[in-house]
Parts: C-alpha cells; sequence; structure tokens
C-alpha cells in the first residue's frame, strides 16, 4: 500500500485498516487520521508514537492494559486479534508444552502483581526460550524504568505492524519490500536462541533499551 493510498483514506477505512498498530487501542489511528498527510512508514508512526508519548502514565498504563498475555488464556481460548496470534505464533509461543506455558503463566502473574499491567514485548523479535529469560529478568527492574521498557515494546510491535500493513522492510530503508525478500509476516524461521531474528535488529533497537546497560542487582 502505498502512502498516496494511505492519505486518500476516510477517517472510517483509516480506523479499520490502521486501528490495531497498537494493540486495541483504535482511539490512537482515530487520533492520528487527522495528522494527514503523511510522507511515508517514519513520519506515519512518528504519529502514533507522539500521542503515546503524550499520553499521562494512566493512558500508557491503559495501553499496556490493552495487551494480552504472552502464551495467556487468551491464546488458548483462540480469543487474540489476527496481529497478536500471528506475532506469538511466530516466536514459538502456540506450541510450548505444559510445562513451558505454565512457567510463563506464574511469570506473568508475579509481573502484573508487581507492576499492575501485563508483561509487553515484541514477540516477533524474540522467541520461546527469550521470552521467560527476559520476564524473569524485567521483574526487578525498578516500575518507572519499567513502564518506558514496556512502552519502546509497544512501539516496536506497532513498527512491525505498520511495516507489514505498508509491504514495506521493518529494517528500512523506507521502500516497497523486493519481490522474494524475506516477509517478517510469514518469518516460520524456528527459534534463534538470545539472538534478534536476522535482519530485524535494526527494528529491535528502535529504541535503546536503558535495561540492557543495567547490571543484575542494580534494581
Ligand atoms: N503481552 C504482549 O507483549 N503482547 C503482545 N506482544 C506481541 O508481540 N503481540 C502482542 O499481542
Amino acid at each position: 500500500m502505498d502512502m498516496e493510498k494511505v492519505n486518500s483514506m476516510d477517517f472510517g477505512e483509516f480506523v479499520d485498516v490502521f486501528g490495531n498498530v497498537v494493540e486495541r487501542c483504535p482511539l490512537i489511528a482515530a487520533a492520528v487520521w487527522s495528522q494527514r498527510p503523511f510522507s511515508d512508514l517514519e513520519d506515519l508512526e512518528k504519529h502514533f508514537f507522539a500521542f503515546i508519548d503524550a499520553l499521562p502514565q494512566s493512558g500508557q498504563e491503559g495501553i499496556l492494559r490493552c495487551h494480552p498475555d504472552l502464551a495467556g488464556r487468551e491464546l488458548q481460548r483462540g480469543t487474540l486479534t489476527a496481529e497478536s496470534q500471528r506475532e506469538q505464533s511466530s516466536a514459538g509461543l502456540t506450541s510450548l508444552s505444559a510445562d513451558e506455558r505454565l512457567r510463563l503463566a506464574e511469570l506473568n502473574a508475579q509481573y502484573r502483581a508487581r507492576f499492575g499491567f501485563p508483561f509487553v514485548l515484541a514477540a516477533r523479535l524474540s522467541d520461546r526460550a527469550a521470552v521467560p529469560r527476559e520476564l524473569a529478568r524485567r521483574l526487578h527492574c525498578p516500575p518507572a524504568q519499567e513502564l518506558r521498557t514496556a512502552l519502546a515494546e509497544v512501539k516496536k510491535i506497532g513498527h512491525l505492524r505498520l511495516a507489514d500493513l505498508l509491504g514495506v522492510d521493518p529494517a528500512g530503508p523506507q521502500r516497497p519490500r523486493e519481490p522474494g525478500a524475506p516477509d517478517a509476516r510469514r518469518d516460520a524461521r524456528g527459534p534463534q536462541p538470545g539472538a534478534v531474528r536476522p535482519g530485524l535488529e535494526a527494528v529491535a533497537s528502535l529504541e535503546r533499551r536503558p535495561h540492557t546497560r543495567v547490571k543484575e542487582g542494580e534494581n
């Protein structure tokens, strides 16, 4: 989809297409529509992200609370959004063993009890081994830092979803994906323990993650 098409969309169409760029938060697309025209993916996502950044803390936490748990009840019940289903599946979270599921459920519950919102992570940049490891690590971060980290993950998810919708390479530059080039939407590669999916390193560092510089025990 090119930007001319995006800029020509009426309000209803725009919200239909971009309403889940931020999980279950169509209000953000509704607000962004009035900022058109947009020049490219970067320009469009800047408006989504600026909306998130301008919210009071309660609104930012509200956005996080709209996210389903990773490998949680909604996945078991089949009630995830199509985007979330695809992301969780790409990280291998749809085929966990009972033990792995239980471990994640316990960690998710501990995280929610500590911070008051669910653990959010861009699943497409992770895998079934890294998710519980990262969850266990972030569980010990200070709340203010954790809110920033979680919102940075929301932006990575949004960036990947927007790149899918526009048919551009999520790692940039902003041009239509080459025929035959890897498509993150259909990335069926197996787990890459400890590594960001090849080709998506630039997305992973969209927001420099402060936690990478926090040593164990400093929290
Ligand atoms: N809890 C959580 O991170 N959920 C989100 N992550 C992701 O990649 N897709 C989601 O729905």
